[in-house]
């Protein structure tokens, strides 16, 4: 088992977010999280990262409880709004993805020509390599995603974690992220998406889940009152022509 949640209970000082969460997932899973806007998807990314511990219940990564887990560099993990650098960071394209090996080598060991190799097959892979000593501040929102997905790829991870890839990412762009992670799949790679987009997320998923606080929808084993992913998307496509009618959002 890759990733192993087994009844989370996480709550911010009263405020509980996860309750009662299990989730497993497997060698090659890919898998779709979706649910509305303070659901605990976030928070439940985090809980996967170790970066939060829960109340109650376990999180293993390889088998491995989160909180005794040392080999980071089997995860790739693209963090939500990854993209916010500082006009005056300092480091390039090249720089920022090669530094996603260094919790493989070590901080303060020297980056050998197997991690350089490695961060620009990834910047290849994102097509993003004629960009590599151009300083990362100065690229688009989205291209600077790619930056980070490459810098999650530079470390050839067995699992990757993706907070929300699709936001902010314009049509062909998307269609780019969505053939690289069908790739990504085909090579066996496991992943967990998150993703407001139900329909993005089908189209890759093996599992699908639907987050509110609890899993209230999941096509995996486990789940007795199983409520049909189509559902989901039903509701969202409801709630955006709600939303179109009483001009909350652009037509
Ligand atoms: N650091 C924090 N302190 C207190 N409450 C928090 C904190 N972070 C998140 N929350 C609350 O926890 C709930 C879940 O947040 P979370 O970011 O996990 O949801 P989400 O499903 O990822 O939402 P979105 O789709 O909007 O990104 C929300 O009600 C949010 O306000």
């Amino acid at each position: 088992m890759i990733i192993d949640i087994n009844d989370v209970h996480f709550t911010y000082g009263c405020h509980p977010v996860l309750d009662g969460i299990s989730l497993h997932v497997s060698e090659g899973d890919v898998v779709g999280v979706t649910g509305p806007n303070g659901a605990g998807k976030s928070t439940l990314v985090h809980l996967i990262m170790g970066l939060m511990r829960p109340q109650a219940g376990s999180v293993k990564l390889f088998g491995v409880p989160v909180e005794k887990f040392r080999e980071w560099h089997r995860i790739g993990f693209v963090a939500q709004k990854a993209t916010l650098f500082n006009s005056s960071y300092p480091a390039t394209v090249f720089e920022v993805v090669l530094s996603g090996r260094a919790g493989l080598r070590g901080i303060f060991r020297f980056f050998n020509r197997e991690d350089k190799r490695c961060a620009e097959e990834a910047l290849e892979r994102v097509h993003i390599l004629e960009y590599r000593n151009t300083p990362v501040c100065d690229l688009s929102g989205g291209q600077q995603q790619r930056v980070m997905i490459a810098r999650a790829l530079a470390v050839r991870p067995r699992v990757l974690i993706m907070d929300e890839p699709t936001t902010g990412v314009d049509a062909a762009n998307l269609a780019r992220l969505t053939r690289l992670l069908a790739e990504l799949r085909n090579d066996g790679v496991t992943m967990l998406l998150v993703s407001h987009e139900p329909e993005w997320l089908a189209s890759l998923a093996s599992k699908r889940v639907c987050l509110d606080r609890k899993i209230c929808s999941c096509n995996c084993r486990g789940y007795a009152n199983e409520v049909r992913w189509e559902d989901c998307m039903a509701g969202r496509r409801e709630k955006l022509s709600l939303g179109l009618r009483d001009g909350l959002v652009g037509g």
